[in-house]
């Protein structure tokens, strides 16, 4: 076990029931201060990786640790946070409600002045009190962005929950990012948006049909002269040949 890694992914297999296998030997980690992009075709495995990573499916094959710990352990799963693709929250809840309930999670309690600061600096001054069914699209994103700021967990995975906030958010987050990565914390970002990705990631791992195709620095793939979408492109060409 590598000490300097907050998620640790070695051997993964998984098949739905009795379905083909859709993860095979996935092996991947993200480092202390270190944010991995996950890129991948619909329906190369992302989010299956990330459902097992969170114990949400049963691993079968394979193991995974977060901040050293065994994924299924209280103590591991405390470690990680999770912000899902899509904007259900419990619309019951007013914003500041849900993020109590949050940081409850993980033992904190939430700095009140820390969250108004943020609520405001992403347009959504005085809405704390809110419930969060009168929230639109990006509003419901940018809460969940928030509490995982607050939380600030060792380990944080973002499975597209980027999409559908405006630029100027999307340009905030990209900051905190890399303020959290200085921190010495690590991010898990699935994306189909390649340019972020190369703003902000540190390390590329491409997923198809549920094979690791490329684990690749940022700085590697530069010095190559290509980009991300010249990966994956390539690997598609390849494939389309075969
Ligand atoms: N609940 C399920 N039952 C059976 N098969 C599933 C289930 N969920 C996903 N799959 C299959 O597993 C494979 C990987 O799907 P997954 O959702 O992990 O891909 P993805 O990379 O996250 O795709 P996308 O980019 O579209 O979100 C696909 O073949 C998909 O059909």
């Amino acid at each position: 076990m590598n000490l300097s890694h907050v998620l640790q992914v070695s051997g993964v297999s998984y098949a739905y029931g009795g379905g083909p296998r859709v993860l095979h030997d996935v092996s991947l980690h993200v480092g202390r201060g270190e944010i991995v992009g996950l890129v991948g075709p619909n329906g190369s495995g992302k989010s299956t990786l990330i459902t097992l990573i969170f114990d949400l499916l049963k691993l079968r094959t394979g193991s995974i640790t977060i901040d050293g710990a065994p994924h299924r352990l209280r103590s591991g799963r405390q470690q990680a946070q999770y912000l899902s693709s899509n904007d259900h929250l419990p619309e019951f809840l007013r914003a500041a409600e849900y993020l109590d309930l949050l940081a409850g999670l993980y033992g904190s309690r939430v700095d009140r002045a820390a969250a108004a600061a943020l609520f405001d600096r992403y347009g959504m001054k005085g809405r704390l009190p809110h419930l969060m069914e009168d929230f639109s699209h990006g509003m419901r994103k940018k809460t969940q962005l928030i509490s995982a700021f607050l939380n600030r967990r060792p380990l944080t995975v973002i499975d597209e929950t980027l999409n559908g906030i405006d630029i100027e958010a999307l340009y905030l987050v990209e900051r905190e990012l890399l303020r959290m990565r200085s921190e010495g914390l690590g991010v898990l970002l699935c994306s189909h948006d390649f340019s972020m990705l190369e703003r902000v990631a540190d390390r590329i791992v491409f997923l198809d049909f549920g094979h690791v195709i490329s684990d690749v620095t940022l700085d590697d793939l530069r010095a190559s002269g290509r980009d991300v979408a010249a990966l994956v492109m390539s690997h598609l060409d390849e494939r389309t040949l075969q």
